[in-house]
């Protein structure tokens, strides 16, 4: 597929130059929607969702058919620092499993009906340590976010974007560190489930990240602290865009990637909505100033697309009735 960026500056361009919702469609789904056979209003958020999903994909009475779920894996240099509760190899090895059918979000995706792609990013080269060095060099960050503009099928209807990267909680909250300033240790939290030593090791390692780093422009930000599928995760959002195809944010590293593009370009974010809320405990705070209320609290913390692959049905639902219900003429019930 074509990817319309070389650079990182032309990325930037990309993202200024990104779809707006088709108004009339709006228009014609919102004239829709008070028409179905429901006192207004009842179906509560869903109503707000099946409108907004009809303006991203331009027609009032869309239909989800085929959702896609993107794994993105990359492998961390700051995992020499003991922030995580897992060796890195667990990277490669959960790879193998999505591959193999066996991991949560195989069966959540399927459980969705979505096709899920696996996308392993260098896994034998991980990131340069952040504490020691940028993470990556301006040419692998930008082959990282090519990957995810590539990785997304233009024929989807629907795109969730997930990870799986020992070490990413520690990138995910340097990011939102960076961007939105505040006390490292309020976005630490225990990931796959550090100890309290381990997480005084993540909040120094990060405190180490922002100090030798002191950019806070967000393609800095994220070269410099970040990862490869934390980058992919960017790019493939902003391929959605490109394809006024809608996305479901999944937890605080996919909020963390959706954060770098947020900060980039004012409403790069409009196409996505956020899927649950992750017990990461600095989730709750990244969704706020992405301005994004989550659809699901089920206490999730694993990553991987698993809340936002949850949340296709709910948004499916809202769709469904917005195009197939009945309106009062058509049904010859009485409106009030
Ligand atoms: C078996 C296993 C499966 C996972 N699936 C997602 N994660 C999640 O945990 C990792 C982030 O946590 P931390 O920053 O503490 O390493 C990421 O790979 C994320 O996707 C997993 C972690 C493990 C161990
Ligand atoms: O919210 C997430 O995405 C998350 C939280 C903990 C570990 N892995 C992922």
């Amino acid at each position: 597929m074509h990817v319309p960026f070389t650079t990182l500056s032309e990325f930037r361009e990309t993202l200024g130059q990104s779809t707006v919702p088709d108004a009339a469609a709006v228009a014609a789904a919102q004239d829709r929607n008070g028409q179905l056979t429901k006192p207004p209003g009842a179906l509560g958020r869903l109503e707000d969702l099946a409108i907004w999903y009809a303006g991203w994909r331009g027609t009032p009475q869309p239909h989800i058919t085929a959702p896609q779920v993107i794994v993105f894996a990359g492998n961390h240099g700051v995992c020499a620092q003991g922030v995580s509760a897992f060796p890195p190899e667990v990277t490669m090895q959960m790879v193998a499993n999505f591959e193999h059918g066996g991991a949560a979000i195989n069966q959540l995706s399927k459980a969705a009906g979505a096709r899920m792609d696996v996308h392993a990013l260098s896994l034998d080269v991980p990131t340069a340590d952040f504490t020691q060095a940028p993470a990556m060099t301006e040419a692998e960050v930008i082959a990282a976010l090519q990957t995810g503009w590539n990785a997304v099928d233009p024929d989807s209807d629907l795109l969730i974007t997930g990870e799986m990267g020992i070490g990413n909680t520690t990138s995910a909250a340097a990011i939102a560190a960076a961007l939105l300033g505040g006390d490292v240790a309020d976005w630490t939290g225990r990931g796959t489930g550090v100890d309290d030593a381990g997480l005084a090791r993540k909040t120094d390692a990060i405190r180490a990240g922002l100090a030798l780093h002191d950019s806070r422009a967000p393609l800095d930000v994220l070269r410099c602290l970040g990862g490869r599928e934390i980058a992919a995760m960017a790019g493939a959002m902003a391929a959605a865009r490109h394809h006024r195809i809608p996305v479901i944010l999944d937890g605080f590293i996919c909020s963390a990637a959706a954060l770098v593009l947020a900060e980039m370009q004012a409403g790069a974010l409009d196409h996505a909505i956020a899927g649950h809320l992750s017990a990461e405990g600095a989730h709750e705070k990244l969704l706020n100033a992405l301005g994004k209320e989550p659809l699901l609290r089920l206490g999730l913390r694993l990553g991987e697309g698993s809340g936002a692959a949850l949340a296709i049905n709910v948004l499916r639902g809202a769709v469904a009735c917005h195009s197939g219900m009945s309106t009062f003429a058509q049904a010859g019930v009485s409106e009030g």
